[in-house]
Parts: structure tokens; C-alpha cells; sequence
């Protein structure tokens, strides 16, 4: 009959082959910064929204950057629901240093699909739904409301994405008790589970002085100045690396700095003129400080040996998330038995035959801190094991078979949480009632 050859021909949104064909249209959608096609990717999660039956809502908190907040609803509203995020921006490509285009989702023989946004973090939004998807199919029925975010932004700091979301009435009334969100590729067979993460400080130093001939040996130049300044960074620098390199510390223990960028000279049509020393000078570095670390003793650091006004320097900060909250507590995630999260998080991914590291702290930054500084626990999770970690880096790629497990894990987490039904903030039990 005509109907069972449409059955027949139509392809199994569970098959292995829909599925990576949906994880491809996500990461061929271009939301590489500064011109992000937000409103494509936007269509393309409704799309899929759409066809798992949840509910949906684009928040637009900024013109042109919309959010997508998805609903599974739960049978026990007042149990706290659970997040699951991710971002749709990505980070630039150098085009042409790429073995395949980076929006082309290229297959190589090995299976490995090569994409900017593959690890970070197209990934993990696709494999929530995909979960979910199998889920559904499966005929489990989520105890607490599930709801999915995609926020825009993540890569240029979040305040136009997951900070607006975290301080809005509409995210108050989710009550939500549990956030996941990003965490880091593994290069080995154990996944990585974050409770914390370093924050950005994104520095920018400027030093003066005083232009003349470039012949001319003198003291208090531009250039000088900020060599100088560049020379103590890097000592700080080398102390904190070397406590890394020492197995003292891991890197994510540490106070990193890098120098990004440096702009100085006087442009002409072929370079720059070499006879005229510049009066000004700069240098900006990406500073990251962990959670553990006495923010006062950096930042006095930076006004007395890196930007001294005494050797004619100022300095501004691009970025500076606060290390403590507004209790001056670090701002991290508990990991013992005071979040019952945390052990249904092993747990999960034990039973999934997943491996877990112990919890660790981030060297990056995610939006999982404007959850945090929310005071709701928030667990960093990319289930991606024995891949080079390449988020940010040339030829970004994801094994399909890493990916399709990670939809396991996220299988057996979801319905962990979503049939979790202690009050987790009273400590009693519905079931014990
Ligand atoms: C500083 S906002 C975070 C951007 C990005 N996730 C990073 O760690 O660099
Ligand atoms: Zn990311
Ligand atoms: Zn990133």
C-alpha cells in the first residue's frame, strides 16, 4: 500500500544517519563572531523543537540575539526543574588554515565531522535534544520540568545572553535547582566534570612617553615603558607556569596571563615608519584567576608593577568578573553531599559506561558562573572523551561515535535528574511524605 511504502522509505529520526545529518545542518549554520547568523540557528532549534514536541520561546533580551528556551514539562511542577544550556555563537576561523571548510561539517573517512563548534558547543546543544528525542521515543515521563536554553553571546562574554537570562524575572520563575552546561573535551578515555572556573580578566595597558627620532637613545619612551611592563607580566607569567610545570599546581590553579595583542608604531602605505618612535603604546592580555585566589593581591600587582602611573601607564579592563560574590565567597559548585547533583551526575554516567575524572575547576570561563553567582549549583559537562581538545584551535572535529555516545550519557542524566524526586532544598523526600 502506498502508506507502507512511505513508512518504508521515510527515514528513523533515531537512526545513526539522522542523526549526525541533524548535528551537521546545526554546525553548517555560520555563528561565528562578529556577524553570527543568529536568526538561522534560531530556526533551525525551533525546527527541532518543533518536531520533539516541546514547548518553546525566543527571548530577545538584545535586538538580534535571541534566546531559545525549550520546555519538557514535568508531572510535579513544584519540583525544582533542571537546565540544561548551551551557545550558538562560535568563536572566528582562520578559513584557509582548516583541512576542510569549518561550516561544511565535513565526514572524513575515520568519522570525524570537522567544524568549528563541533567540541565548543554545538555539540552538547544538539546531543540535549537528541537525548531527549530518545527519550521520548523510549516513553519515559520526566517527574521534574526539563527546559533547554540556547543563548547567544558565550563567546564575547554572555552579558547579552546567559547573564541577562540568569537575572530575568522569566528565569526566576523556571525555579530552577540544577544548570548544566559546558565543560572541556577529554584527550583521554575520562570525561571531565567542572564545579568551578577561573574568571576573565581581560587587561588592556597603555603606556606613553615621549616621541622623537629613531635614532635617538632616551629614557621614557612609549615603547620602553610598555616593554617594561611586558617584561614583568612575563615574569608573573613564568612563576605560575612553572608551579604547573612542577606538578605543584594544576593549570587551572593558576593565574594565567597571555599576551593577545600589541598595537604601537606609525602606519604608513608600506608598514610602518622606522625613523619615529611612538608615543603610545599597548598591549592587552587575557588573564584568567581561579576561584581560590586573593583578587586584591593581582590587582595591586597590575596598578604598581604592570601599570604603574609612574612610568606614564594606565590600564582598563575589557572584562572583569568578580572572583567572589557578593558575600565574598568563591564562586563554585559543591561537590560533596550537601548537592545530591553531583553523586546523581557520577552515577548517571557510570551506569552509562562512562568514565568520570574527579571534579575539577575550568581554565576557561563559561556561562555557567552567571548560574552560579545566582546561588544555584551548576556542574561544567561536555561528554567528549578521547578527542584532542581543539575548541578554539584550527580543525576543530568530533568523532560520530564520541557524539552518539555523549547522547547516551545525557540519556541516562537527564532521566537521573528529571526523575529525581526529593525537594533537594528541604531534604525530604516526596515519596517519604
Ligand atoms: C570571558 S567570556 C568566556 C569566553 C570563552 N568561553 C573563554 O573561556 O574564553
Ligand atoms: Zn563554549
Ligand atoms: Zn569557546
Amino acid at each position: 500500500t502506498p502508506s507502507s511504502i512511505t513508512q518504508a522509505t521515510a527515514e528513523d529520526p533515531l537512526s545513526t544517519s539522522s542523526t549526525i545529518s541533524r548535528f551537521q545542518r546545526y554546525l553548517q549554520i555560520n555563528t561565528a563572531h562578529p556577524t553570527p547568523l543568529y536568526h538561522q540557528a534560531s530556526d533551525f532549534i525551533l525546527s527541532q523543537a518543533k518536531s520533539l514536541s516541546l514547548e518553546s520561546q525566543i527571548l530577545e533580551f538584545v535586538n538580534g540575539k535571541p534566546l531559545i528556551l525549550l520546555k519538557w514539562l514535568g508531572s510535579d511542577p513544584s519540583l525544582s526543574s533542571i537546565l540544561l544550556n548551551s551557545h550558538t555563537d562560535v568563536v572566528p576561523v582562520e578559513q584557509d588554515k582548516w583541512v576542510h571548510p569549518p561550516f561544511d561539517a565535513h565526514i572524513d573517512s575515520q568519522g570525524n565531522i570537522y567544524a568549528r563548534g563541533s567540541q565548543d558547543t554545538k555539540s552538547i546543544g544538539l546531543q540535549y535534544l537528541e537525548a531527549i528525542r530518545r527519550l521520548k521515543a523510549s516513553g519515559f515521563r520526566p517527574t521534574r520540568s526539563v527546559y533547554v536554553s540556547f543563548v547567544p553571546d558565550e563567546e564575547i562574554g554572555g552579558r547579552d545572553g546567559a547573564q541577562k537570562f540568569a537575572e530575568s524575572d522569566v528565569f526566576r520563575d523556571l525555579n530552577v535547582g540544577i544548570v548544566l552546561d559546558e565543560g572541556l573535551t577529554s584527550p583521554d578515555e575520562n570525561y571531565k566534570a567542572f564545579y568551578a572556573e577561573r574568571c576573565p580578566w581581560w587587561l588592556v595597558i597603555k603606556a606613553t612617553g615621549a616621541p622623537g627620532h629613531g635614532a635617538k637613545l632616551y629614557d621614557n619612551t612609549a615603547m620602553e615603558n610598555l616593554l617594561k611592563s611586558i617584561e614583568c607580566v612575563r615574569r608573573f607569567r613564568a612563576s605560575q607556569f612553572d608551579l604547573v610545570k612542577a606538578g605543584l599546581k594544576a593549570e587551572s590553579e593558576v593565574v594565567s596571563v597571555n599576551m593577545v595583542f600589541l598595537k604601537a608604531g606609525t602606519p604608513s602605505p608600506t608598514g610602518f615608519v622606522m625613523n619615529l618612535q611612538p608615543s603610545e603604546a599597548e598591549a592587552g592580555f587575557d588573564v584568567r584567576v581561579p576561584p581560590n585566589a586573593d583578587p586584591e593581591s593581582l590587582e595591586r600587582r597590575i596598578a604598581q608593577e604592570w601599570a604603574p602611573a609612574s612610568r606614564n601607564m594606565t590600564f582598563e579592563f575589557k572584562q572583569k568578573v568578580p572572583v567572589l560574590d557578593k558575600f565574598g565567597r568563591p564562586v563554585i559548585t559543591a561537590t560533596d553531599s550537601s548537592n545530591p547533583w553531583w553523586k546523581l551526575l557520577e552515577e548517571a554516567v557510570r551506569k552509562a559506561k562512562g568514565k568520570l575524572d574527579k571534579p575539577q575547576i575550568n581554565i576557561g570561563t563559561t556561562d555557567a558562573r552567571y548560574f552560579r553567582v545566582q546561588g544555584l549549583p551548576a556542574i561544567g559537562f561536555s561528554p567528549m572523551a578521547n578527542t584532542p581538545i581543539l575548541i578554539h584551535d584550527h580543525n576543530e572535529f568530533l568523532n560520530k561515535a564520541e557524539y552518539l555516545k555523549g547522547i547516551h550519557i545525557y540519556e541516562s542524566i537527564i532521566k537521573a535528574y528529571a526523575s529525581y524526586a526529593k525537594d533537594e532544598r528541604s531534604g525530604s523526600s516526596k515519596d517519604e511524605l
